[in-house]
């Protein structure tokens, strides 16, 4: 766990090794801790150069002990202060990641050098943590309070490069890292007179007091003004202020004790056990499995080095830059000559002048590609003609994917003459910035066709979940139920500034009218029309507020009618400025229409509760999550909530909806469902999911046994 060895004579070698990123879980403290004391009094050495096995200093704390109650072993601040008080040397040697505890460690050392193409950072703040052994108090000290606390807050990874600027590295080499950390340790001892401590005193961070800072009340106030701005409720932030401000403020022994208090409120709070489940949640899509048994470690991708995009609005932009930084040789397709000549201005000024691409208005240009995204407008009879098409043009074995949102991916499959070489692939918008790949299988895919998009979203840096086949599939057939309960709220009595303003508290970036305003009213009314449910589709006579005998609520039919998109038309649940304005005000045509509306169908405005918002939009987001369970469309309620976080901007800190549910109680959630299904028994979507109530019914088991529960349910089915 730590490897000790003398090498050169008198350098303690010791190296940490628990792979893959060396985290410092019990065993590697306890190692650390005796390997230290060894080289304290082992009378042969001189200095100690500290090192990570393989290519990585250290990940930091084992998230995995996080759960228990009192971590075992010494503990991190024990160890860090052993090392920063020994009368030797220490020199870290940083290859790959120094992160969180191990940045810590780091700092703990008296001096560090790092390989050029390390990282070093404080990622805790992603866990719902801070830097909270020894890491607040120490970096501040070395690096001054504003790059301090710019790293501690924003989680960044620094590279070795802008750590050497900031003094927080010694020294940056190309070399072997930990033989030149040996060689300079060595100078280290000549020129230190020996044993007597004080020539180290310097480079004890906690001997050191903070740079001054001007202006200090001020500049943490306006620190603590944009955190809470930024932060949506998330309680991490905020300490991360607190604790620095300690270090600019306090000795270091009184502000190691103000972290250890402010890091006892933290540890098991519900936003950190939320914040630690979505790190897991992130990396669970890797282990895909398909309802055939079809696994990650079973199927084989297929090389990809060219690649086809047909369609090039927003979206086929977006995947057009996103696959060529992953170093594909990309084919951007667009029939309309003017859209085409103003995407590759788009698509060159994304990628600065990088990546291979080229451009052509004809389909043909695909015929040689290892792979075709395409990315039309979202209507089937063209994306049908497409797939025939491609499926004449393109070589034997391309892979044919579709970028939709909501269709059926087995009815395109069924236009080609090799239906399992089809999967969609599902970008979110902006497609290369946005973290969210839904790589969608349908009945025919093969387990190759869906090993090689999970690994090419991999090689995109997204975080791609395997799911099936359905309209919506697991995020926008999840969304759905979310914005028809926004609609039906606004007939009862609320406001678009009102729902917004309970789902913005609650941590989204923008409530649900705001983000319509922002995709486009028009995209929804589309499918809808598509669906049969507005427009020429829907019969003579029907009630307007009813369809196939459920509530429907035509609102955002009727917006669009009045031309009112949202950002792009200068107007939808909210006015802008001009079209394409961005800032949202209040619209008193809105309200007008709002009471016409309700007066037009006898609905009787009632004051709505921000709680009522939250429950109505959420649970029934939540509930359509467990029929996505029940139906096998998403593997895990993980799947469902890396889905969420990093495609609909669920905030981190509340762990994705169905970790959410978990933490509300599924009691909870199933008594709130009853309750309003009992009051608009009119909505299905409000009524609760036979596997919601088979959990509550089994005792409402911790998330990670849900899978049991979920396989007896669906054998019964
Ligand atoms: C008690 C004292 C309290 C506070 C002080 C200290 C707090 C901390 O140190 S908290 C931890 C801070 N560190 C991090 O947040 C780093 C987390 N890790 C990463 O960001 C990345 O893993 C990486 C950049 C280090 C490497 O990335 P990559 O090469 O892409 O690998 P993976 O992310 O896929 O990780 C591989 C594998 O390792 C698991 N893992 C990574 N880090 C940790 C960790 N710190 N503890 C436990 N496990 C870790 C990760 O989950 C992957 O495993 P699985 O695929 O099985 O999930």
């Amino acid at each position: 766990m730590a490897q000790y060895r003398v090498v050169s004579g008198s350098v303690a070698l010791i190296t940490i090794q628990n792979p893959p990123v060396n985290a410092l879980r019990a065993a590697v403290r306890e190692g650390l801790f005796n390997t230290i004391k060894r080289a304290s009094s082992d009378p042969q050495v001189r200095s100690v150069v500290l090192s990570g096995h393989n290519g990585t200093f250290c990940g930091g704390a084992d998230i995995k002990e996080f759960g228990n109650v009192s971590l075992p072993g010494p503990h991190l601040v024990e160890i860090f202060q052993l090392m920063e008080d020994l009368v030797k040397p220490v020199v870290a040697a940083i290859e790959g990641f120094a992160l969180g505890g191990g940045l810590e460690l780091a700092l703990a050392c008296h001096y560090r050098i790092g390989h050029s193409k390390a990282k070093v950072g404080f990622p805790e703040v992603n866990l719902g943590l801070f830097p909270g052994a020894g890491g607040s108090q120490r970096l501040p000290r070395l690096v001054g309070v504003p790059a301090a606390l710019d790293i501690i807050i924003t989680g960044r990874h620094v590279a070795a490069g802008e750590a050497l600027k900031l003094g927080l590295l010694d020294r940056v080499i190309d070399q072997n890292t930990v033989d030149a950390a040996v060689t300079f340790s060595k100078i280290q001892k000549c020129t230190s007179p020996p044993i007597s401590g004080k020539p180290l005193d310097n480079h004890r961070l906690g001997n050191r007091p903070c740079p001054p800072l001007e202006n200090m009340d001020a500049f943490f106030e306006e620190a603590m003004k944009r955190v809470h701005s930024r932060a949506r409720g998330a309680v991490a932030p905020i300490t991360c202020v607190q604790a620095v401000r300690g270090a600019a403020t306090l000795p270091f022994h009184k502000g190691m004790e103000l972290e250890k208090m402010l890091l006892g409120t933290l540890f098991n709070s519900a936003q950190a056990q939320a914040s630690q489940y979505c790190f897991f949640a992130e990396r669970a899509g890797a282990r895909w499995s398909m309802p055939s048994g079809a696994r990650w470690d079973t199927c084989k991708a297929k090389p990809i080095s060219t690649a086809a995009v047909i369609g090039l609005g927003t979206m086929g932009r977006g995947i057009t830059v996103a696959l060529a930084r992953a170093g594909l040789s990309v084919v951007a397709v667009e029939t309309q000559e003017h859209q085409l000549a103003e995407a590759q201005r788009a698509v060159s000024r994304m990628l600065k002048g990088g990546g291979r691409v080229s451009y052509s208005p004809d389909l043909q240009a695909a015929a040689e590609v290892d792979l075709v995204v395409e990315a039309v407008f979202e209507d089937m009879a063209i994306k049908e003609k497409i797939f025939k098409q491609l499926s004449e043009v393109c070589k034997p074995g391309t892979l044919l994917t579709t970028n939709t949102s909501t269709l059926d991916i087995d009815r395109l499959a069924s236009c080609t003459r090799d239906p399992q070489l089809v999967v969609g692939m599902h970008f979110f918008a902006p497609a290369h910035i946005m973290r969210l790949l839904e790589v969608v299988y349908g009945p025919r895919s093969s387990p190759e066709a869906v090993a090689t998009a999970m690994q090419l979203g991999k090689r995109m840096g997204k975080v791609s979940v395997a799911v099936g086949n359905c309209t919506g599939f697991v995020g926008n057939r999840m969304l759905k139920p979310y914005l028809e309960q926004a609609n039906f709220l606004l007939e009862e009595g609320a406001t678009p500034e009102l729902v917004d303003a309970a789902l913005e508290e609650f941590g989204f970036p923008m409530g649900v009218f705001k983000m319509s305003d922002l995709s486009g009213l028009d995209v929804g009314w589309r499918v809808r029309k598509e669906e049969g449910l507005t427009g020429p589709g829907v019969t003579a006579g029907q009630p307007m507020r009813i369809r196939h005998g459920r509530r429907y609520s035509p609102l955002g039919d009727l917006m669009c009618e009045e031309g009112r998109y949202g950002q792009k038309t200068g107007s939808g649940w909210y006015l802008y400025d001009k079209p394409g304005g961005r800032v949202a005000r209040s619209d008193p045509w809105l309200r007008n229409f709002l009471e016409q509306y309700r007066a037009r169908h006898g609905l009787v405005a009632r004051r709505i509760s921000q709680q009522e918002v939250l429950e109505r939009c959420l649970y029934a987001l939540i509930n359509e999550g467990f029929r996505v369970l029940e139906d096998g469309i998403a593997a895990s309620p993980q799947n469902i909530d890396a889905i969420y976080v990093f495609g609909y901007s669920w905030p981190k800190h509340r762990g994705g909806p169905m970790f959410y549910a978990s933490q509300v109680g599924l009691a909870r959630v199933l008594e709130g469902l009853n309750h309003y299904h009992q009051a608009h028994p009119d909505v299905p979507h409000l009524e609760p999911c036979s596997l919601l109530r088979r959990l509550v019914a089994s005792g409402s088991p911790p998330i990670n046994k849900w899978s049991e529960v979920v396989k007896g349910h669906r054998s019964q089915l």
